[in-house]
């Protein structure tokens, strides 16, 4: 990947089409990053939404988002699925073809954004998580054939800001990346809320709970990530042979807990597919 050639002295101007969740997120990240206020604008239909982003991280808000993308070096979309073709054919007249569009949008295909922009765009699919708010973020990034080296290049300096990243080279796959890291944090939390209240059922306060079972999973995912050793591995450390942790495993087993958590991937994955069909993606 080759260096996006940036100026020093002038921070890429980033347009946020959508200040909600992720935007948010983003911002987030790439302010404590360092990246300057001024070079991000955000336009969002709700004046709440644009005015706290404003408050919280000095960002510019822009009036609409024909504002948004003048003179914006990258224009990121960050609106639900449902309303990208409007805002797509909205901006089209607006946006030069050279700027490079990245869509964090769950399921919709570059190839649809790009013919709802008027086609010959570079447009980047990032898939995003919420942890991007610490800069814990993991995203996998698709770009169309039209994007180049510095585009790309971009697109990965944006998205480098707030965690890891990942290439993905077949477009298809990006609806499973959606349904593992993007969905993902969404998994354990739901995991942590499980095992708080199963502390609490037997008998633990509320806080000691939550205090063990948060750390519990930091520092295994800290374990994963930094001993390099794989996570069988480490599980079978834990499982003492008629041990504790071996009585929990076949409770697991026994309640289908690796077939739970495929078919929900699966589950995902397949919704991510259905979202770029229009009939499909109403809520
Ligand atoms: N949340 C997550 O964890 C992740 C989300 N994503 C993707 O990010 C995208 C945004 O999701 P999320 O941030 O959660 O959703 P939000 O609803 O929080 O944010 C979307 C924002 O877009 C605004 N919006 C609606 N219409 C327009 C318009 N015409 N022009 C400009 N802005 C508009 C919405 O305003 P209003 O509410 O007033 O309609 C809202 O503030 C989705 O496509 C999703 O698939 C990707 C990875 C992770
Ligand atoms: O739930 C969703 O559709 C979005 C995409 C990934 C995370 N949130």
């Amino acid at each position: 990947m080759t260096s996006p050639d940036l100026n020093p002295d002038r921070a890429p101007v980033l347009a946020f089409i959508g200040g909600g969740n992720m935007a948010r997120s983003l911002i987030a990240g790439l302010r404590a990053q360092g990246h300057r206020a001024q070079a991000l604008r955000v336009a969002d239909p709700s004046a709440a939404a644009t005015a706290a982003l404003a408050k919280d991280f000095g960002v510019t808000i822009a009036r609409d988002n024909a504002e948004a993308v003048t003179g914006a070096d990258l224009v990121l979309l960050a609106v639900k699925p449902q309303v990208m073709a409007d805002v797509c054919t909205g901006l089209a007249p607006y946006l030069p073809t050279g700027i490079p569009v990245v869509s964090i949008a769950a399921g919709i295909r570059s190839g649809q954004i790009d013919a709802w922009l008027g086609g010959q765009r570079a447009v980047i699919r990032a898939m995003p998580n919420t942890p991007a708010l610490l800069q814990a973020g993991a995203t996998g990034l698709f770009g169309n054939r039209l994007c180049t080296d510095r585009q790309r290049a971009l697109a990965q300096h944006l998205m480098d800001a707030v965690g890891v990243t990942v290439w993905i080279d077949d477009e298809d796959l990006m609806d499973a990346v959606t349904a593992v890291s993007g969905s993902g944090p969404a998994y354990v939390f739901r995991l942590i809320e499980a095992m708080q209240a199963a502390a609490v059922a037997q008998g633990l306060p509320a806080d000691s709970a939550r205090t063990l079972v948060l750390h519990t999973v930091f520092g295994a995912a800290r374990m994963a990530l930094e001993t390099g050793e794989d996570a069988t591995t480490l599980r079978q450390r834990v499982t003492s042979p008629g041990g504790t942790t071996a009585a929990a495993m076949a409770a697991f087993d026994d309640s289908g807990f690796n077939a739970g958590v495929e078919q929900a991937i699966d589950a995902a994955t397949r919704r991510g597919a259905e979202l770029s069909r229009p009939a499909d993606s109403n809520p």
